[in-house]
This record gives C-alpha cells, structure tokens and sequence, in this order.
C-alpha cells in the first residue's frame, strides 16, 4: 500500500497534456451565451462549469489515467486565465467589480472598454487572447482558480496535475503595449510568481504540476535553449514545489530540451507526432520522467499502435521513465466519435477523436509494462483498420491525378495586375474608396433552425431554399440602403465556410457532433479530408446569381481557398500537404470558372488561414509559402483578366508574411486591421504591396458598435499608408457572429465615415 502510493507519486505512466473544455454536447458554449445574454446568473454557470470537469475528470480515471490534468478547463481561453492567475489584466477594466464580467470583458469588450487582442495558438485554428504587458504593469499571483480547481479534483479522488502555462511562453505570447520593453524582458519579474505559484500548489496538495512551454519548439525568440536552461534551473530550485513538468508540443524542442535536461524539473513533455524521437535521445534525460506524445493530439486518424509502441521501446533505454500521452491537448479534436452513425464504416474505423485516443494512449501503456501480447486485441484491430484505409480506392482517384499532372505555370500566372486594373474598373465603374463587406451577414437562429428542420426532414429542399431567398433579399436590400458599393449574398446557406464547401466535395467526410473550440464559445466542426479531391457540381452558383438578380450593383462571389480549407479540415496524413492542396485548387478554380461564366464580376477567395500553417521553425517556410501561393493562384487563375479577384485574411499577425500575401497577385487584399489598432498598415505602403487594399476599418468580433469618428480616423490612418486608389473601406472579417442591428449600425456608420472621408480628399485634390 505505502509502496504504490510512493510510485504514484513520484512517476505516472498514462496522461494527457490537457482536454477539451466546451463539453460533450457544447454545453459551456451555451452556459456561457446564456449568462452574457443574462438568461442564467454567475452561480448556473459555475455549477455546468463543474460538471464539465468532473465528467472529464471522471472519465480519464476510468481510461486508465494515473495523472489527470486540471486547470486545463477555462470559461473562454487559458492565456487570458493565465494573465488573471499573474494579475496582469489590462488596467481598463480594472474598474469591473465582479470577477467573471471583468474576465469577460477583457474578452470580448463592452459598450465602455475594448477587448483584447485575439489570435492563433501557434498553427492551430484555436484562437487565444493576447494579454497586455504595459510599463506599469506590475504582476501579482491569484492563484483562485488553479486551488479551486485543485480542490474540486482532490476531492473527487482524481490524481490531479495542475497545468499553467510557463512563463516563457506567457511572456512570448503577448504583447507590449504604451511603449513597454519586449515582454520577454519582464521574465525575471514573473519568476518569484512562479515559485510563489508552486508553493501555494504544493500547500493545495499537488503532487505534479505542469507547466506548458510549447514556445520552446519555435523560432519565436532569441537564445531560447538558455532561457530555458536559466528559467527552469530557478524554477526547479524552489524549496517548496511539486514535482514539476515541463511540457512542450506542436514541434520538436531540440537544443532546448537538452537544455532542461540540464535542469532539476522532474519531466519532460514532448511531442513525438510533430517532432522524432532522436531530439529526445540526444538530450541527456537519464533521471527525467519523459511523457511521450505518441498519440496524435491534434489530428483525427487512428494510431499505428505497432509503430507507436517500436517507439515507445526504443526510447525507453534512453530515459529515466516514460509515461504514455497525447502529442498535445485533445483541446484540438473532437470528444468521440460514438453518435457519428452517418459515417462509413470504413471511415470510422480509420478514426479516433479524443475519448479514443485516451484508450489507445491507456493500451499502449499497458503494452509498454506488459507486452504487445496483453493488449493483443486492440493491436490486430488497429492493423486491420490501417490495411483497409491504405487500400480504399477514394484515396487513389487517377483522374484527379492526370489533371494534377497537366498543371503547369501558364495555369497559375495571371496578366500583371496593372494591366488587369483598367479593364476591372471599366467593368464595375465604382466610386474612389469603394465600400464592401467580407462576406457573411448575421446567422440568425432562424436560418440555423431553417437548416436543423432540413436535416431533420420537417422542412424539404424547396422550403429550405425560399428561406435562404428570403434571407438574401433581406440582406441585399440592408446592404442597399446602408449605400454600399460592392455586395455579396450574405452566406446564409453556409453553416461554416469549410464545412459548407467539404459537404459538397468528393474526398471530404462531415460530422455531426464533431464540435471543437475556435474562440471563447465559438465552435467548428473540421470536416475530415480523408480522399483525393474533387468538384462533382458547382456549389454556390445558385445563390450567387439569384442575389445579383436582386439587385444593379456588382455582388462578389465568395469561396474558401485552398490553404484554408485544409487548414480547417482534419487532413489526410498520407501525402505531402502541397499535393492535397493543388487537389483542392482545381475543385475551387472549376467553381470560379462557372461563377464567371454566370456573370459574376468579382469573386473572392478567402484565405485567412494562410498565416496560421506557417510552420513554426523559420527553415520550413519558404516550401510552405511556396505551395501555399501556388495553390491560391491555380485556384483563382483560371478567370478573365476583367474578372477582379479578391481575398481575405484576418486574426494573425501578417508582417511576417506580407510577401507572400502580395505574391497572391489577388486584386484586391481585405486584412484585418482595426482589432489590432491597424499596425498592419506599415506593410501596406506601396513598396511593399502594389494592389488594392481594404485595412479592416472596425473590429467585429465585439458587440460594440463603432462610432462614424472612430471609423473615419482609421480611414484618415489608412490614407497616411495607402493611397486613395488603391484603398477599400470594409469591416475586419465576416459578420456572422453579429446581431443584424449591430450590423445595421455599424455598416450605416462606415459608409457615412467612407462618405466624409472622399469629401475630405475630394477637397484635397481640387
Ligand atoms: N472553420 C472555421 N474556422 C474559423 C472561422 C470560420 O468561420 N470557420 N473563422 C475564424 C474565427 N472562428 C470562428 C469559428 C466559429 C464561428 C461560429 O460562428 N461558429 C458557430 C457554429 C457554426 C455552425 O457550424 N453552425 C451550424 C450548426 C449550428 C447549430 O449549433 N445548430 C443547432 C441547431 C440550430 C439552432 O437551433 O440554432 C444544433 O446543432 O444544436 C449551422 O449553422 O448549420 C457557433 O459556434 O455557434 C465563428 C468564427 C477563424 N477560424
Ligand atoms: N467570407 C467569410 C465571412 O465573411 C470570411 C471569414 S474569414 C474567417 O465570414
Ligand atoms: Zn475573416
């Protein structure tokens, strides 16, 4: 009896880094909804709060877990409960007495204080807020939330590891504001906070504590390997602590793992679907637990447990100990994949989602201590649902492949966009500082239910779409009266711009259920692209027409890209990405072919995942962008030099990648700017990008409505960078997550700002 509970103690074999939070059936996101739009109060929320973690808690003891990760739940994201846990929220809305409308507002924004910035989590389609390091900001531990949630765990009998992310990637990760030094600068500051953190987890009865630093697989700082080393060293000398693990992901460490292998922490956490097993085996990690990321954290595919436990084996003579885990936070994947009954059988079981992989990381595990024979059954199963995905014939299309084999340059190589501009500008005659939107109008709920009762059957085909009419004549008489220049149909039809088009395409499977977190309660559903890929009917012609049948001024076509359709999706992991993705091009460019053919005079192609797959480690990327241009020019290169093609991009940081996005050669660039204080505008001069631009103009992923001054100063800003000729006014992104009244306001106020602005420089000229 003191014998095991010493080894539970000092060493775990089955974990995760961390799970996903919005529940099974997403019952946080609607908690949540319900308490902003105060239909229930702080304590209902808390109370469906704790189920979630018990239910999840719960179920990992059951797959068999020794260690089980608490702290990993959070009510919008971990970064922001991070910048509560050190007291670093903005002083802005310091003046908010209650604890969650102040953590809330920090997210979201009210009608007083603007939010947070928002952005990607490393390359992943998760999206974190960005906390605010100003020169005053002076940190402090609220360690609340991680006891309470220790408590909770301990109480329930979970062998619970508290996860907070370390401060070298807190620090990384967010952003200097009102003239403050790089955050990085700040590091010593935060370590007494550390220390302090892990004497008051120790005190709560942690035995483990993990810390998350997925910074140390990237090129994201200077002299990473000795921060890490300095770091760590101090963090693991704290006289008071828990065991500590370090844990990394999305990437392989490299030097810097050898270099907290030079440190006292305990573990080590590394990703070994990413990243190989050879960075491990270099680092000297002889007296370090190392908790193996075999399985894909991040990726649907079932796990060669063969091939897995070869390595798992091979490792072993290299390290202290070694506990089976998820390459990352099942964050990424979806809960089960039990109620997907609209799946092929074959498909299914060539899957796993999160509650899957807990049982493949709980076999393999068992098979390390016991042999590959006492988990035999679940091994001849895994072979057999290999054998059968390597042989199905979707995946090998010839037909796709001759026409991939006939592309070349002349396919993907427009005219210049200076010879193309006249001939566009003949064609729309719009105005200078043409208004537009990107794309989505609201999605109400009645267009949700519209789509829920033809799914359902209580509403058929022909019902379904005199609905999705009515909602386009509504939106195109909005955008009519609001005085817009260029239109789009809205996208009421589309339940998510990548699943829409996924359900259409050969080679892509949807889910039902298969939910997973993008931002605070917003939730997509990655289609799986599973097969070679292509166009068997157009898939938005319909809708575009019928739109501009409504209607004298020019409406834009809308599509995915190829970049972000793949990023968004669960991919095929069996050929390079820059095949699947020319693959995806073609079935786009036929769609564009047959919106032109329909009289559609502008299109655009969306591709705000672009920045996001940027890999991490700078010695990736030229062969990333390469394909990742070449993809979007076959996708949009197929149409006539008077058709004007546009594109979108937004929540990233793109100076790095403004390049690449010139080298798009779309006619027209709209870019998220206004929620990022419209910094991008630097990259926008002339030197830089030559073609048209739209800096978004106001940020729409708050419910705060701009005033007509406030747009009309970012478009005075836009002008210092952009000239009049080349410059359009739109919103940041899409305005689907928004109310049609917000909307209303908010577009009546743009064009009135558009409406000064030209008086202003009208003025100017003559
Ligand atoms: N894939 C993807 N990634 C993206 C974006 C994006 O648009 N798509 N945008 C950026 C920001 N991320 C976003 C992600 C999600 C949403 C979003 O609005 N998601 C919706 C769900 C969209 C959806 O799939 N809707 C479906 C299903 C909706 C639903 O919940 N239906 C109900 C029934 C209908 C009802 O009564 O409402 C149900 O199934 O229970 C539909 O419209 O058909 C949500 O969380 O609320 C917005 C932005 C970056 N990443
Ligand atoms: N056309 C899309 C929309 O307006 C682009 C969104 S980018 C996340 O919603
Ligand atoms: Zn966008």
């Amino acid at each position: 009896m003191s014998d095991d509970k010493t080894r539970t103690n000092t060493t775990f074999h089955a974990t995760v880094p961390g799970v996903a939070r919005i529940g099974a059936n997403r019952e946080l996101k609607r908690a949540v909804e319900a308490y902003w739009a105060g239909r229930i109060d702080a304590a209902a929320l808390t109370q469906t709060a704790d189920g979630i973690r018990r239910d999840s808690w719960n179920q990992l003891v059951q797959a068999g877990f020794d260690s089980v990760p608490v702290n990993t739940f959070s009510y919008y994201d971990q970064m922001l409960d991070t910048a509560v846990l050190l007291g670093a929220l903005p002083p802005r809305v310091a003046g908010i007495a209650h604890p969650l409308d102040r953590y809330f507002a920090a997210a979201r924004g009210t009608d007083e204080v603007a939010p947070l910035e928002m952005t990607k989590w490393f390359d992943t389609n998760y999206h974190y807020l960005v906390p605010e390091i100003g020169p005053d900001t002076s940190f402090a531990v609220d360690a609340t939330a991680v006891l309470n949630e220790l408590a909770q765990a301990r109480a329930l009998g979970v062998p619970a590891r508290p996860v907070v992310i370390g401060p070298i990637t807190f620090l990384a990760l967010s952003k200097a504001v009102g003239g403050a030094q790089a955050p990085l600068s700040r590091i010593d500051d935060l370590l007494p906070l550390y220390v302090e953190l892990l004497a008051q987890l120790a005190e709560g009865g942690a035995q483990w504590v993990q810390f998350d630093e997925p910074t140390l697989v990237t090129d994201q700082a200077e002299g990473l390997a000795e921060l890490a080393e300095r770091v760590y060293t101090e963090l693991s000398a704290a006289s008071a602590r828990p065991r500590l693990l370090v844990q990394t992901y999305f990437g392989e460490a490299g030097d810097r793992l050898a270099a907290l292998g030079r440190t006292a922490v305990d573990a080590v956490g590394v990703d070994l679907v990413a990243g190989t097993a050879d960075s491990v085996v270099a680092a000297d990690l002889a007296d370090k637990l190392v908790v193996a990321g075999v399985v894909d954290g991040r990726n649907v595919w079932r796990t060669d447990l063969d091939r897995a436990l070869d390595a798992l084996t091979a490792l072993r003579p290299h390290v202290g100990s070694l506990a089976v885990s998820t390459s990352c936070s099942t964050l990424h994947v979806p809960y089960t994949l039990r109620g997907e009954s609209q799946l092929d059988a074959a498909l299914a079981g060539w899957l796993a989602f999160a509650d899957e992989k807990f049982a493949e990381v709980a076999t393999l595990s068992r098979a390390l201590v016991h042999g590959r024979d006492d988990q035999a059954g679940q091994f001849e199963a895994a072979r057999l649902a290999l054998a059968t995905r390597a042989t199905d014939p979707r995946l090998h299309v010839a037909a796709v492949h001759d026409r991939l084999d006939a592309l070349e340059p002349a396919d993907w190589t427009r005219t210049t966009a200076s010879a193309r501009r006249p001939l566009q500008d003949a064609a729309l005659n719009l105005p200078v500082l043409p208004t537009t939107t990107i794309g989505s109008y609201p999605q109400t709920s009645a267009i949700r239910q519209a789509r829920h009762a033809l799914r359902t059957g209580s509403i058929d085909a022909c019902k379904y779409r005199n609905r999705i009419q009515r909602e386009i004549a509504d939106v195109i008489e909005l955008q009519e009266k609001a005085g817009l220049d260029v239109l789009v149909h809205g996208e009421p039809e589309r339940n998510d711009m990548v699943q829409y088009f996924a359900e259409q395409l050969d080679g892509f499977f949807a889910t039902a259920n298969g939910w997973v977190q993008s931002y605070g309660s917003r939730c997509v559903r990655p289609p799986i692209l599973f097969g070679d890929v292509a166009r068997p009917t157009p898939m938005t012609v319909g809708w575009t027409t019928y739109a501009q049948s409504l209607t004298s001024r020019p409406v834009k076509g809308m599509l995915t890209g190829p970049v972000t359709i793949l990023a968004w999706s669960f991919v095929r992991d069996d050929q390079p990405a820059a095949v699947t993705a020319r693959q995806v091009a073609l079935a786009i460019r036929d769609e564009t072919v047959d919106l032109e053919r329909a009289g559609v005079p502008i299109i655009q192609v969306d591709e705000p995942a672009l920045r996001e797959l940027l890999p991490l480690r700078a010695a990736d990327r030229d062969a990333y962008l390469d394909w990742a241009i070449t993809s979007f020019r076959i996708a949009t290169g197929g149409v006539a030099d008077a058709t004007q093609v546009h594109t979108h991009l937004c929540y990233s940081e793109f100076g790095e990648v403004i390049g690449a996005i010139a080298a798009l050669d779309a006619d027209v660039t709209s870019i998220e700017a206004a929620r990022s204080h419209m910094e991008i505008l630097d990259d926008l001069n002339e030197a830089g990008f030559a073609n048209q631009v739209g800096p978004g103009v106001y940020d729409i992923h708050s419910p705060r409505v701009p005033s007509t001054d406030e747009i009309a100063d970012s478009l005075r800003e836009a002008l210092q960078a952009v000239s009049a000729e080349r410059l359009w006014i739109n919103p940041d992104c899409g305005l689907k997550t928004r109310r049609t009244d917000e909307v209303t306001a908010a577009l009546r106020r743009m064009v009135a700002a558009a409406v000064l602005v030209r008086e202003e420089a009208a003025a100017l000229a003559g």
